[in-house]
């Protein structure tokens, strides 16, 4: 995120990141589950290990300086090797320590990989566990863009928000920041990126224009209605936390 702060401007990084996360699924989805990655043979799966190694050689080439990229494992990772640019400072100063990260995980692993990828094992493992770093950055970035949402609509509406915030009224905070009607737009949204991103391409027209027409979702690389039940049940609640965790704070 840039330091132009508005509604509009977030809500575009937002949308933008649906390219990612669709994308990452996709190539993650080329691969079965692989559950070896999952368990391995010592204390730490390899996925725990290659997400833990990756986090260490991304800090030290100075990624995690912003508060929209937040490590699943932040302690003790290295200081950057090289000069990093100061980015502006739009948000709250604890706004780095917001981290719905540990559910972000649990989410991941425990309720959307097998809904996204086939029963099975062909041995992939390490391929597969950088394909899973991939698509948990690529979530747990655009759930926490929502420090960004948060600040700006405390912005526009600064006395309205810091009422609830003094008398700590969750709720009240969620049901201010809930949108629906984007929701649901997010939803359809991301629907049809499954559907066009996902689909078979081909050079003649008939397989390619066809598809459209098909419900069942099996003929795309990731089921769209799936995506579009990641964001309603997920990616939206969990962007909605760290909004309300980053308001609570924000009068800090
Ligand atoms: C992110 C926003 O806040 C809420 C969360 C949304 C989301 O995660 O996509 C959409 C609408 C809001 O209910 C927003 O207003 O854009």
């Amino acid at each position: 995120m840039g330091e132009e702060l508005s509604l509009a401007a977030v809500r575009d990084a937002l949308i933008r990141e649906e390219d990612s996360i669709v994308f990452a699924l996709i190539e993650r989805a080329r691969r079965p589950r692989n559950a070896l990655a999952y368990s391995g043979g010592g204390a730490r799966s390899l996925a725990e290990f290659f997400v833990r190694e990756a986090e260490v050689l991304h800090a030290k080439a100075g990624h995690y300086q912003k508060p929209e990229d937040v490590p699943f494992f932040p302690q003790d990772l290295p200081p950057p090797l090289f000069p990093t640019k100061d980015f502006p400072k739009v948000l709250h100063s604890f706004a780095s320590a917001v981290s719905v990260n540990d559910a972000i995980w649990k989410m991941y692993f425990s309720e959307l990989l097998p809904l996204f990828t086939l029963d099975g094992d062909d041995g992939n493992y390490a391929e597969t566990a950088a394909l899973d770093f991939a698509c948990l950055k690529a979530l747990s970035r655009r759930i926490h863009i929502g420090k960004y949402v948060a600040e700006v609509k405390f912005k526009y509406s600064p006395q309205e928000y810091s009422l609830l915030i003094r008398t700590k009224d969750t709720n009240a905070l969620m049901n201010l920041l809930t949108f629906k009607a984007v929701e649901e737009k997010v939803k359809k949204r991301v629907e049809k990126k499954a559907r066009i991103f996902g689909q078979n391409v081909t050079l003649e027209e008939d397989s390619a224009g066809k598809q459209e027409g098909n419900t069942g979702g099996s003929e795309y690389k990731v089921n769209p209605e799936m995506l579009s039940n990641l964001y309603d049940q997920w990616v939206m609640p969990l962007t909605k936390d760290v909004e309300v965790e980053y308001l609570l704070r924000r009068l800090d």
